[in-house]
């Protein structure tokens, strides 16, 4: 009963799981029933039938996702409404980008959003969320369930007046409304009740909604980006491409570019299903990329999970021999590769892959800066996900089975700022990718500076 109140079908095949988790909202909804309810459920089966019949239980509860997934599940969601500028309502209700999904937030999804803005002080978000949850009360007052999972309304009642007042005192008066607001959640049950109908009423809802919605920030040119609304070049071409080598002039390849200057390209149809089988049997010990690797002391977003392909394997090779045939850059074909996955609301800040970034240190001293990059896309993500070049306005939406290359450095070495770029979150998919990243040295005689 409490699986179909959550609309979670018991049997799925492998793909039918990794499409339910694709969407953020069941990935969320997912991890915090596993993380809050989950443990619950348990006590009060310890209690009703004894801990040695509900042996699953116990195995299960010792695997729930912990509070730091559950913190990176919940700026995951806080993050696509952000970056994609999200109505929190639409998002309640499981449409993104204006595709409606067969799948809606909980009533106790909605408070764990609530509560998680609260208390980052964003108080307009908080309200958002707590709205919608007063809101979902009422349409489904969740009975059933009150006894096991416990009853937060009086807390959600009081924690939308408290938010509803703290965000007014920003946008009006200050230190009167914040006053105001104590006095109210102080207030006794019956007139929590009465503050509580005033504002379900229609009319005072609608002001109130329009109140929290007309505050908005001016998006960053990153998120321009993510959403697609860079203005499109024109003067880029698609062509076959086959006179650089012997294997080119065998077997062509489809070359989109998608900027001249720095110049950018993308191959299609390079990877193959197969290969792409084989790299995410590979992807066994992923571990987590964080945003601000350089800060440890602030809460480290996970933003990606990646793994080093470092097997000897025979599609390793050729995929590394492609890489050569196709780009004539000059390298071992033996070298290991990297393998990202990037699941809810992850993401890469913007970044250089050029070392004085700082990111990571590659082995300049042997091999030179990172000239170049090189990156396949082995999954369609249908939603979100794409890389973007702020600083040249170039969007890339990944494609299954295609390779993007660009440029970090100038012909003579120095960093090229155009090259910043970064990965929106995923809105809805499972992302995988495939990085090479091409040393300086080694290509010295086939890429001779120009002048
Ligand atoms: O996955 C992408 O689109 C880019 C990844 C990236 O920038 C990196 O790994 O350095
Ligand atoms: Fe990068």
């Amino acid at each position: 009963m409490y699986l179909s109140s959550v609309g979670y079908e018991l049997h799925r095949s492998l793909n039918e799981k990794v499409q339910y988790v694709s969407n953020p909202i069941n990935a969320f909804s997912l991890l915090r029933r596993t993380h809050e309810d989950l443990p619950k459920w348990h006590e009060y089966f310890k209690e009703a039938i004894g801990e040695g019949n509900q042996s699953i239980l116990v195995d299960l509860v010792k695997m729930v996702p912990n509070d730091v997934d559950m913190l990176s599940a919940m700026h995951g969601i806080q993050r696509i409404e952000k970056i994609y500028d999200l109505k929190i309502d639409d998002l309640a209700q499981g449409v993104l980008q204006g595709v409606q999904y067969n799948v809606q937030l909980t009533y106790r999804d909605l408070i764990a959003m609530g509560n998680s803005m609260y208390q980052q002080s964003d108080y307009q978000t908080a309200a958002k969320w707590y709205r919608i949850a007063c809101k979902r009360e009422l349409e489904n007052p969740e009975q059933l369930f009150i006894q096991i999972l416990g009853d937060p309304s009086e807390h959600l009642h009081r924690q939308y007046i408290k938010s509803l007042f703290k965000y007014g005192s920003t946008t009006s008066e200050p230190s009167k409304s914040i006053e105001e607001a104590f006095i109210m959640v102080q207030a006794s049950q019956e007139e929590l009740d009465n503050i509580m109908s005033d504002l379900n009423e229609p009319q005072n809802d609608v002001e109130v909604e329009k109140d929290l919605y007309q505050v908005k920030r001016s998006p960053s040119n990153c998120e321009l980006g993510c959403r697609g609304l860079y203005r499109q070049k024109t003067n880029l071409v698609c062509r076959y491409k086959s006179t650089a080598n012997t294997f080119l002039r065998l077997a062509p390849l489809k070359l989109e570019e998608i900027s001249l200057d720095p110049f950018m390209a993308m191959y299609h149809e390079v990877l193959y299903d197969s290969e792409i089988r084989e790299l995410k049997g590979q992807s066994m010990n992923m571990v987590n990329g964080y945003a601000s690797q350089r800060n440890g002391t602030e809460i480290r977003d996970t933003v990606v999970r990646y793994d080093w392909w470092s097997n000897t394997s025979l599609v390793r090779e050729r995929i590394n021999q492609r890489i050569i045939d196709m780009t004539g850059f000059n390298f071992l074909k033996d070298e290991k590769l990297q393998i990202a996955n990037y699941g809810l609301g992850t993401y890469f800040q913007p970044h250089f892959d050029y070392s004085s970034d700082g990111f990571e240190t590659p082995n300049i001293t042997t091999l030179g800066d990172r000239l170049a990059s090189i990156l396949f896309y082995a999954s369609e993500v249908p939603q979100g996900g794409a890389t973007v070049f702020p600083e040249i306005n170039v969007t890339v939406f990944p494609q299954k089975g295609s390779m993007l290359y660009w440029f970090n450095l100038h012909d003579d070495g120095k960093p090229d700022i155009r090259s910043l770029h970064s990965v929106c979150p995923v809105l809805n998919g499972d992302r995988w990718t495939l990085t090479k990243w091409v040393p300086m040295f080694p290509q010295m005689f086939s890429f001779p500076c120009k002048s």
